[in-house]
């Protein structure tokens, strides 16, 4: 056989497939041979590289395409009968009946041609081209990619599917729900996908561009992450390219709306300005969807709000088959995410005005292999970071000495950055390093946290500092990485040219090892890599960012930074070295974006408490996507109110902050309930196992049911007594209240620590117990319907408790019935609570004997550090935001 005719064949398809006109491409294969990079820009420029080319191509440009391109493959490949009948068979095979716009029952037919990709190493299989030109109409003979003709896809496509699945991805066959999205999809229906992290929900939009040869343009927030799919296309033979919303240079723009690629990774900012230029690609070599990966980025209601993903609507505005009278049916919009709560599902629908009809594919969330746990930390300070993270440190450098000079490269770079003054990038980390100081002290002093997490304290906050600009929400904001640009790496468009999917490899944990049963050694390198694996560190700030990656490395332990402050070229440096197992730890701020499919993650820590369970399940997602155990743990200080983060929020946006963080403190205080069960239940799911018996609540079982009866009384009495709800004649509680009082104290917000303060005044048995308990043990009476919150703020604590009604008649319930609970995280801290409340009676016994009184006094005094306290007092910390309000405000009472 005549290899030169069968490469020939292959440019031809390949062309084809990328949707240029069947007598453009043989004009090209003939004036610049089988070399697809030059018939490409033959096509595209009507020059080519090198003069004989160029002298060709003046002179097709002026000759009759269509009987030049028959002369050129009879001429190339006259000798190869077989392989050019392959192509012509396939380009005369008889053409379907069209369908007509109203036949909607349908569910497996598609709009447009059925096209083989570039055919796979070793494939002896007829390939096949599109059926464009075949059924010429004067009005597609204007539009030179244009193929409106019909295929069906047929019964057996997901025999069709499960081959071109094998044939890129080595996969054998489709998951169910990604079968039900493509099923969907085929039947032109919009569809939303809500699978678990790391389910393989890209596939469900990749399909349709490998079967239909039309273009799928997926909408996605993250240049890295369209960066990372679109490398991992082209090794896998599709063709596919990114724009983010600052390009440079717009050529790879141009070719991607002339059809040049199959796959277009669009950010939402630069999608609204391509509508026409899609409307014609729409028209010429077709769009098969649209796509909106991560979808959950469009509801304000949901953790990740970009504005722009909100004007999504256009999508369906702008490519309804009534406006398009090309269109036979409306181009289908596709949204996909593994974190989305009922609510946030409505707004999806609602805000991408996706059709009444649209098909929600839901899958369970449950990720059997992770391993959830939460461990209370200061997470503050090297002290801590020692505590914490003496395991990992272990795990990855059991053979090293800690002090190995390679093993700090990141840091090294850092360090070098910093201290180099000549070089910008490099002044930038410093910068970044400089400006987060202030920041972390604020975080460390704990300035956002305590009780006052409340919206008007906030709004309090906010208002005191606008005049400061390093109090400023901007500011602050900022600081926290809390709003990720798409943004995120030095580069803003590029293009993926599909390789044949046998050259690929492991690079970048791209395929499973089982995928490899030939390449023992890169198999057993991977395998490495999988034992040990690879960790996610999430922290709130950049500065911890630094702090911690600067600690591990120092202890030997490949880590690196990333944050959105760092230099863009660093950032994409550390994305490499992390899929190529280079590092084994990156310290992030959420800017370690969504979507990060690396097989081998085995442990993803948060080191500090995350805004909301839905941030908090996306992160801990990306760890055990091999399959293999993972581990999620949430290092957080249990004795801290967590508080939100600042971040510009209209009010609603606000309440609803604070409901997501109250969900994910609750989620920390848990002591009883699987933590899988709870994380998959917040997104609606009944779990089916009870437990996943992995998780540290499973497996160390809950704590001991404590009977807090006189506890739960005492505190109800105290409310119940201050709203003057029930009479308690002759009750010691109601004397205290003189009627003269009432009213004033009704007025009066009274907050938790009063009603702590005064049990302990009315009780000796409960004189030295602690706020915190009595927080555990209000939030405890809450869920049980009998006390809510006073003023009907949302808050992640409750602060202001006030009986309910269920709550008076708990009182007049005469009853020695018990009150057995679950004390909650808080609750059994040991620094706070020595033993449990109700074993008060003989405790409480023990204030009576002086001795025993002064060294509990002592003690308690000691634990308050009396002399950092009173320093703060007196000289208000000015590094501090706290600080600096305190002593603005002192200066204005002055
Ligand atoms: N049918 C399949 N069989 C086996 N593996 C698959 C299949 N489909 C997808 N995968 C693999 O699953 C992994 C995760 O895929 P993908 O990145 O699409 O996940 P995702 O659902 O988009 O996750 P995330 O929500 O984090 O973005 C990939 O490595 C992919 O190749
Ligand atoms: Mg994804």
């Amino acid at each position: 056989m005549d290899s030169s005719c069968v490469s020939s064949d292959q440019v031809v398809a390949e062309l084809i497939g990328m949707g240029f006109d069947f007598s453009d491409v043989t004009e090209a294969i003939k004036a610049v041979g089988p070399s697809l990079e030059d018939a490409v820009e033959f096509i595209l420029n009507g020059s080519c590289r090198n003069s004989t080319v160029a002298s060709a191509s003046s002179k097709c440009s002026t000759s009759n395409g269509k009987a030049l391109g028959k002369r050129a493959l009879s001429a190339s490949c006259s000798s190869d009968r077989m392989r050019q009948s392959t192509i012509m068979e396939h380009l005369q095979s008889t053409g379907r009946p069209k369908r007509s716009k109203t036949n909607t029952e349908s569910n497996v037919s598609v709009s447009g041609s059925q096209v083989f990709r570039k055919p796979v190493k070793g494939s002896n299989e007829p390939f096949h081209a599109r059926k464009c030109n075949l059924e010429t109409t004067p009005e597609k003979s204007i539009l030179p990619f244009r193929c409106q003709e019909e295929l069906d896809i047929g019964p057996d496509w997901e025999q069709k599917v499960n081959n071109l699945l094998y044939k890129h991805f080595g996969y054998s066959s489709l998951k169910s729900f990604q079968k039900e999205a493509l099923a969907a999809w085929l039947a032109h229906q919009d569809c939303l996908v809500l699978a678990a992290t790391g389910s393989g929900k890209s596939l469900c939009f990749q399909i349709p561009a490998l079967l239909t040869g039309k273009v799928v343009v997926v909408i996605s927030p993250l240049i890295s992450l369209m960066h990372d799919q679109c490398l991992k296309l082209a090794k896998h033979g599709v063709s596919a390219c990114f724009l983010g919303s600052g390009q440079a240079d717009s050529s790879i723009e141009q070719k991607s709306m002339r059809g040049m690629y199959d796959i277009i990774y669009v950010c939402p900012e630069t999608i609204l300005r391509l509508i026409k230029p899609l409307q014609s690609l729409a028209e010429s070599r077709g769009i098969a969807l649209f796509a909106i990966d991560e979808v959950h980025c469009v509801s304000k209601w949901g953790h990740d709000f970009r504005p722009d993903y909100r004007r999504l609507s256009v999508l369906r505005e702008n490519f309804r088959a009534d406006n398009l009278n090309f269109l036979r049916f409306d181009i289908p919009l596709m949204a996909l995410t593994a974190t989305a709560t009922v609510r946030v599902r409505e707004d999806i629908l609602n805000s991408l005005c996706m059709s009444n009809a649209t098909k929600i594919v839901l899958t369970s969330f449950f990720r059997p292999n992770l391993r959830f746990s939460v461990k209370h930390s200061r997470t503050s300070s090297p002290s801590s970071y020692e505590k914490d993270f003496c395991e990992l440190i272990n795990i990855y450098t059991r053979k090293k000495r800690p002090d190995k000079k390679e093993d700090n490269v990141m840091l090294q770079d850092l360090e070098h950055d910093s201290d180099s003054s000549s070089n910008t990038s490099n002044d930038s980390v410093f910068e970044a390093d400089r400006m987060s100081q202030s920041f972390l002290d604020t975080i460390v002093d704990d300035s956002f946290s305590e009780n006052d997490d409340d919206v008007s304290s906030s709004k309090a906050n906010q208002s005191t500092a606008s005049n400061e600009k390093k109090l400023s929400v901007e500011f602050l904001e900022d600081e926290c990485d809390l709003l990720m640009g798409v943004d995120d790496l030095d580069v803003s468009c590029g293009e993926f040219f599909g390789q044949s999917p046998d050259k690929d490899s492991d690079i970048c944990g791209l395929r499973e090892i089982n995928d490899l049963p030939n390449k023992q050694e890169e198999g057993l390198k991977l395998q490495q890599g999988h034992l040990e694996g690879s960790t996610i560190i999430y922290v709130p700030t950049r500065k911890e960012t630094l702090s911690i990656s600067k600690f591990l490395c120092k202890c030997g332990v490949k880590a690196a930074a990333y944050n959105a402050k760092l230099p863009r070229s660093h950032l994409r440096q550390v994305h490499n070295e992390f899929h190529e197992n280079v590092l084994q730890v990156v310290v992030a701020t959420i800017a370690f974006g969504m979507g990060i499919d690396k097989l081998n993650v085995r442990r993803i820590i948060h080191y500090g408490w995350p805004q909301s369970l839905e941030a908090y399940y996306q992160e801990a997602g990306r760890s055990g996507r091999d399959g293999q155990l993972a581990d999620c743990i949430l290092y957080a200080n249990l004795s801290r109110i967590p508080s939100l983060l600042p971040s510009r929020r209209s009010e609603d946006q606000t309440k609803q902050a604070y409901r997501m963080l109250s969900d994910c403190f609750r989620y920390g205080m848990n002591t009883s309930s699987c933590r899988a069960k709870i994380l998959v239940e917040y997104f609606g799911e009944e779990f089916s196992y009870q437990k996943c018996q992995l998780c540290d609540v499973c497996v160390n079982g809950p704590p001991e049911m404590l009977n807090l009866k006189a506890e739960a009384d005492v505190f109800m009495r105290v409310i119940v007594a201050h709203y003057g709800l029930i009479n308690f004649a002759g009750d010691s509680y109601d004397s205290v209240i003189s009627v003269s009082n009432k009213e004033q104290r009704l007025m009066e917000k009274p907050n938790i620590r009063m009603f702590v303060g005064r049990i302990r005044e009315q009780s000796q048995q409960f004189v030295a117990s602690d706020v915190l308990w009595w927080q555990g043990l209000a939030r405890i009476l809450a869920d049980k319907g009998l006390v809510r919150e006073g003023d009907d703020m949302i808050r992640v604590q409750i602060k202001f408790p006030k009986p309910t009604k269920l709550g008076c008649k708990f009182l007049q319930y005469k009853t020695e019935e018990p009150f057995y609970v679950y004390p909650e995280a808080d609750m059994l801290l040991p620094t706070k609570i020595d033993k449990p409340y109700s074993s008060f009676s003989e405790w409480g016994k023990g204030w009576a004997d002086p001795e025993i009184r002064r060294q509990r006094l002592e003690r308690k005094r000691t634990r308050r550090n009396p002399r950092k306290r009173k320093s703060r007092k007196r000289n208000p910390d000015l590094k501090t935001v706290r600080g600096r309000l305190a002593s603005k405000l002192s200066k204005q009472k002055q």
